[in-house]
């Protein structure tokens, strides 16, 4: 078993600063505790409009906190996110994320990340970044 809480993890390199000054996120679960996917609680700060497109990654986002919504650019269609939303990027969906207020996610990966990823310019992450503490 394993345990670890989100203060120690934002206390440690697992506290991960998006260099384009989006977001942040605590990368509390890894590739190196071999469960097969990843778990991080990520912030995205208030006013934040970005692109994402995980082509290597399946990811799924839960709403503890805030308010937002995420455009699919497949389709066009706007979801509100809410405390209590879920959505799952089953197709490698590329979409646009909006914060109105700070959100607070719970965030899985399959496959799991393995510590420093950062957005590509084409908004995807590489399968094997850094560990976290390189
Ligand atoms: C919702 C989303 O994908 N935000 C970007 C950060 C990501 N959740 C991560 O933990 O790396």
């Amino acid at each position: 078993m394993i345990v670890r809480t989100l203060q120690e993890c934002e206390q440690s390199n697992r506290r991960i600063v998006s260099p384009d000054g989006n977001w942040e996120s605590t990368r509390m679960q890894l590739k190196e505790d071999q469960t097969g996917y990843a778990f991080n609680i990520t912030t995205i700060y208030a006013g934040k409009d970005f692109f994402l497109h995980y082509k290597r990654h399946f990811e799924s986002v839960y709403c503890i906190s805030g308010r937002g919504e995420i455009e699919s650019k497949v389709d066009g269609k706007v979801y509100p996110i809410t405390p209590g939303t879920l959505y799952i990027l089953d197709q490698h969906d590329p979409h646009m994320l909006r914060a109105f207020e700070e959100l607070k996610l719970a965030c899985v990966f399959n496959p799991p990340l393995t510590g420093r990823e950062v957005h590509n310019p084409d908004g995807s992450y590489d399968l094997e970044a850094a560990p976290i503490e390189a």
